[in-house]
C-alpha cells in the first residue's frame, strides 16, 4: 500500500479544462470517497490521476512521481483504475481468461494470494469461470472489472461509481466486498454520486463541485456501519 496524492492537478479534454488546480492526498491504506453531483468532475479527476486526462500538475504514488507517465505505465507502477462505464472486460473471453490476462504481470506466489482475495470478495465469479464475460450481468461485469484491477496487485485503486445502475442486492454485495477490501490495507479512492453508499464505506469524504474540491461538510457515519442499509 502507498499514499496517493496530486498537487495543482488540472485535468480535462482537448481545450476543455474540467478540474483546475486540485490538491488531494489519500494516505496509505486510507479509503477516501470523492462525492459530487452529475458533471462535477469526479470521473475527470480520477482519469487525471490515472493518466487519461491530466493536463498539468503532479501525481505521486508513494515515493514515486507518476507525472508524465502514460496510463499503462501508471497501472504498472501500481495505480489501478476501474472506469465508470460497463464493458471494462474482454467480452468474448471467459471470466477465467479475463482474470489470467489481468494477473499476467503479477509474480506467481502473489498471484495465488490475489486470486484467493478476489474469490473471497466475489465468490459468484468462481461459478462463472468458463462463461464469456460478455454474458455476465452488469453487476457481475463490475465485480469482474474490480477483480481484474486487484489481480494486477496494485498499491492503490481508483473506483469510478461502481454503484451506478446496480440493483440493491448487487449494490449490497459490492459494498460488502469494498468493506472487506478496505481491511486489506489497500489505498482506495472511490468516486460516487451515491452519498449514502460511499459514506457508509469510507474513512473520509471530500466533495467536488464544478471541478473544485469544496470544504462543505458531508454526512459521515462510522465506517462500515451502514453498508447493508446503503444497499437497500
Ligand atoms: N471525453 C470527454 N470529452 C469532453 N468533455 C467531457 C468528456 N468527459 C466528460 N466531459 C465533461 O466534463 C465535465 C465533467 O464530467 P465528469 O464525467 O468528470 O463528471 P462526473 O462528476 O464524473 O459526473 P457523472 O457522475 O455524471 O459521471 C462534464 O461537463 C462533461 O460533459
Amino acid at each position: 500500500m502507498n499514499s496517493l496524492s496530486c498537487r495543482s492537478l488540472t485535468a480535462g479534454y482537448g481545450r476543455l479544462v474540467v478540474c483546475r488546480s486540485i490538491d488531494l492526498h489519500v494516505a496509505a491504506g486510507e479509503f477516501l470517497a470523492l462525492l459530487g453531483p452529475n458533471g462535477a468532475g469526479k470521473s475527470t479527476l480520477l482519469r487525471g490521476l490515472a493518466g487519461l486526462s491530466q493536463k498539468s500538475g503532479e501525481v505521486v504514488l508513494g515515493e514515486r512521481s507518476l507525472t508524465g507517465l502514460s496510463a499503462a505505465r501508471r497501472a504498472r507502477a501500481g495505480l489501478a483504475f476501474v472506469p465508470e462505464s460497463r464493458g471494462n472486460v474482454f467480452a468474448s473471453m471467459t471470466v477465467a481468461e479475463n482474470m489470467a490476462i489481468a494477473a499476467r504481470r503479477t509474480p506467481q506466489r502473489r498471484r495465488a494470494e490475489r486470486r484467493e482475495l478476489t474469490s473471497s470478495l466475489f465468490p459468484v465469479l468462481d461459478r462463472y469461470a468458463a462463461k464469456p464475460a460478455g454474458l455476465l450481468s452488469g453487476g457481475e461485469q463490475q465485480m469482474l472489472a474490480i477483480s481484474m484491477a486487484l489481480l494486477a496487485d496494485p498499491a492503490a485503486i481508483l473506483l469510478d461509481e461502481p454503484s451506478q445502475g446496480l440493483a440493491p442486492s448487487v449494490l449490497r454485495a459490492i459494498g460488502e466486498a469494498l468493506t472487506q477490501l478496505r481491511s486489506t490495507g489497500i489505498t482506495i479512492l472511490l468516486a460516487e454520486q451515491n452519498t449514502r453508499f460511499a459514506t457508509a464505506l469510507a474513512d473520509r469524504v471530500v466533495r467536488i463541485e464544478q471541478g473544485h474540491l469544496t470544504d462543505r461538510p458531508a454526512e459521515h457515519p462510522q465506517p462500515g456501519t451502514a453498508v447493508a442499509e446503503a444497499g437497500r
